[in-house]
C-alpha cells in the first residue's frame, strides 16, 4: 500500500480569464474545482493507474467535506483527521500569458489532532510506502517529516519526501527512498542557482552519496534527471500543448513510485513518471491513464 500524507490539503480553484485587469471587475471564462495538495495529487494519480493508495492528513469545514466527497467519488481511499478550521482554497489563475498561483495559509492543527494522525500511521507495515509531500503548516513541528522518516524508515517502510526548504534539508541525511526537487528547490538546498540540468549533475551525485536511494531532479519543459544506484539517466521531454502545469511534479512522483511498485524496473519507472508529469501538463486536471499511455512511447532515456 502507498500511503500519502498531505498536511495542508486544498481545493484548487482554477480560474480562467483572458488577461487579468487589476483593480477592475473581471469575469471568469471558465472555472474548475479539483481536490488539491501534493500528497492528494499523488494518490489521485495512483488510483487512476490502478495502484492501491490511501490519502492521509487533515481536512476541515465545508471545504474538507467537499474534498473528501470528491476523492470518494473518484475511488481514492482516504482516512483524514477532521479539524475545526476550513481546508484552504488555492487559486490557480490561468491567463493567456501564463499561470499565477495564490495558495491559502490553511487552518491551524491542534496537538490532539496531530496525535490522532500519528495514531493512524501505526498501521503501516514493512514494505509499505509513505509519501510526505508539500509544505509543513506553521502549527505543526517544522521537523515532522524528519521525525516520520526516521521512525518509519527503521520499520522497513520506504519513505518518499517531496518538499523544499528546511524540511528538505533536514531529511536528506536520513536516507529517504526518493526525493524529487525541481531545479529551484535543489538550488535552494545548495545555496546556488541552475540554468541547465547539466549543472545539477554534481549536486544530484552528492545527494545519492548521502544514501538517498533515488533522486529525481526535474526542470519542467527542459527534462529531468534520475540519480540511482546503477547510474544517471536523462529523460527527453514529451511534446504536447501545455494546458496546466499544476501537479506535474506530483504526477512525476506518482508515476515513478506507482510503476516501480507494479513492475520493479527503476529506469522504466522513471520513463513512466516523465510520461505522467507530461500527461498532466497536457491536461486540464491531473493526467488520466489514457493520456499517460499516449505520452509514454514518446519518452526516451539516455544513460549518462
Ligand atoms: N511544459 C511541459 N512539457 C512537458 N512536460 C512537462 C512540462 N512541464 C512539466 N512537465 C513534466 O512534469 C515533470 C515535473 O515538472 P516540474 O519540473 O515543473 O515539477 P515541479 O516544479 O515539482 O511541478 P509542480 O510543483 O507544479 O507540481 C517534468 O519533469 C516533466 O516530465
Ligand atoms: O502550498 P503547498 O503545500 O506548497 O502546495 C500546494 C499546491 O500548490 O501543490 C499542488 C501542486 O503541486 C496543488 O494541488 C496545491 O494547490
Amino acid at each position: 500500500m502507498i500511503y500519502t500524507v498531505t498536511l495542508n490539503p486544498s481545493i484548487d480553484f482554477t480560474v480562467h480569464v483572458q488577461t487579468l485587469r487589476r483593480g477592475e471587475l473581471n469575469r471568469m471564462d471558465q472555472e474548475q474545482k479539483y481536490p488539491g495538495g501534493k500528497g492528494i495529487n499523488v494518490s489521485r494519480i495512483l488510483a487512476r493507474i490502478g495502484v492501491e493508495t490511501t490519502a492521509l492528513g487533515f481536512v476541515g469545514g465545508f471545504t474538507g467535506t467537499y474534498l473528501t466527497k470528491a476523492l470518494t467519488s473518484e475511488g481514492v481511499a482516504h482516512d483524514f483527521v477532521r479539524i475545526d478550521g476550513d481546508t484552504r482554497i488555492n487559486i490557480k489563475l490561468k491567463e493567456q500569458s501564463g499561470e499565477t498561483e495564490i495558495n491559502g495559509a490553511g487552518p491551524s492543527i491542534p496537538p490532539d489532532r496531530l496525535q490522532q494522525f500519528l495514531q493512524k500511521l501505526e498501521r503501516l507495515r514493512a514494505g509499505d510506502m509513505l509519501v510526505l509531500a508539500g509544505t509543513i503548516p506553521p502549527s505543526l513541528p517544522p521537523d515532522l517529516y524528519q521525525t516520520l522518516l526516521v521512525t518509519y524508515g527503521k520499520r522497513g517502510i520506504k519513505v518518499v519526501v517531496d518538499t523544499s526548504g528546511e524540511a528538505l534539508a533536514q531529511v536528506i541525511r536520513h536516507h529517504p527512498f526518493l526525493i524529487k526537487p525541481n531545479h529551484h528547490e535543489l538550488g535552494e538546498l545548495f545555496n546556488t542557482t541552475f540554468t541547465s540540468l547539466d549543472e545539477t549533475i554534481p549536486y544530484g551525485e552528492k545527494l545519492l552519496a548521502q544514501g538517498i536511494r533515488h533522486v529525481i531532479v526535474s526542470m519542467a519543459d527542459k527534462g529531468a534527471l534520475l540519480f540511482t544506484a546503477d547510474g544517471i539517466y536523462r529523460s527527453n521531454v514529451p511534446r504536447g500543448t501545455v494546458v496546466n502545469s499544476v501537479g506535474a511534479g506530483d504526477s512525476l512522483v506518482a508515476g515513478f513510485i506507482g510503476h516501480l511498485s507494479q513492475h520493479g524496473s527503476v529506469p522504466d519507472a522513471f520513463r513512466y513518471g516523465i510520461a505522467t508529469g507530461g500527461a498532466t501538463a497536457f491536461s486540464a486536471d491531473l493526467a488520466s491513464l489514457d493520456t499517460i499511455e499516449t505520452v509514454y512511447p514518446q519518452v526516451q532515456l539516455t544513460k549518462l
